[in-house]
């Protein structure tokens, strides 16, 4: 789809943290970005910049002591609606005394849908993450990929229109991983979403965004912000071995390493 622009704005957010003996950590200093409407945009960082402080406050989660984000003309001063948060942590956020199916269900029993509709629906979101076989399964059951797979059905039965993904690959292996990347662009792609993906990984970042953004190390700002300019749709194997995927994951691994030196040679 095309990206319509002004969407959402991350205008000069800055998070102070308090500590209990009145000591402050300055997470965030001045962070603008605008994100269009259907964009792929991935946060890219060094540990402990603050990306998920940043996804945090973008998700009306935790307030950021100055600035504000706008969500279409809208201040974000609580979890819009329209905005779904997917953790890393999928065994945490799935409840594990609750089939696959009834995980799905809690969007819909929460809109007070009727049971009958709610196994069509469940079925229809499990489907497209490949899971419809496995609804009766408890999540302690699946692998860890197929439990980050209901956590994603869960998510999109919210129907949201913004996916905010806080380093959604990090607990599973690399195959799955490849395998996960490639679902979720198929997902944002056919239901024209807007996501937000913060990872640690280059070439997780090249391979699915349009943009990137790399904020620098704590107190963190916006570094530079680079246009993949790669096509879609992405082969996981084909656009890896694309020379822009190339160049790109070279310039940002030099940077990031020169980055990470510099930071030694001030500490
Ligand atoms: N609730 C909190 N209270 C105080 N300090 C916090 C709190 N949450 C985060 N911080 C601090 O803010 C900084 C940024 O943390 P954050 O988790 O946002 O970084 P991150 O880039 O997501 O880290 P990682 O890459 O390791 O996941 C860290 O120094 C962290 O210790």
């Amino acid at each position: 789809m095309t990206a319509t622009a002004g969407y959402l704005s991350i205008r000069d957010v800055n998070k102070v943290y308090g500590g209990q003996h009145g000591e402050t950590t300055t997470a965030l200093k001045s962070i603008s970005l605008e994100v269009k409407q259907g964009e792929f945009l991935a946060i890219l960082g060094p540990s402990g910049c603050g990306k998920s402080t940043l996804l945090q406050i973008v998700a009306g989660l935790i307030d950021g002591t100055a600035g504000e984000v706008v969500l279409n003309g809208s201040p974000v001063t609580a979890p819009p609606p329209e905005m779904v948060y997917l953790f890393q942590q999928y065994s945490k956020s799935l409840l594990p005394w609750r089939t696959v199916e009834q995980n799905v269900a809690l969007v819909f029993e929460s809109k007070g849908m009727k049971k009958r509709d709610i196994a069509a629906r469940c079925g229809e979101y499990l489907g497209m993450v490949g899971l419809a076989s496995f609804r009766k399964h408890y999540p302690w059951q699946l692998s860890g990929g197929m439990q980050q797979r209901v956590a994603i059905a869960r998510a999109l039965a919210a129907q949201p229109r913004v996916l905010l993904l806080d380093e959604p690959f990090s607990a599973v292996d690399a195959l799955t991983r490849i395998e996960l990347q490639s679902l979720v662009l198929d997902l944002w792609a056919r239901q024209g979403l807007t996501i937000l993906l913060i990872t640690h990984d280059v070439d997780e970042a090249v391979f699915m965004a349009d943009r990137i953004a790399v904020l620098s190390s704590r107190p963190s700002t916006v570094e530079m912000v680079v246009d993949t300019e790669l096509p879609r749709p992405r082969d996981a194997m084909g656009t890896r071995e694309l020379p822009r995927f190339l160049q790109l994951r070279h310039e940002l691994v030099t940077h990031l390493l020169q980055r990470q030196n510099a930071g030694r040679v001030d500490a």
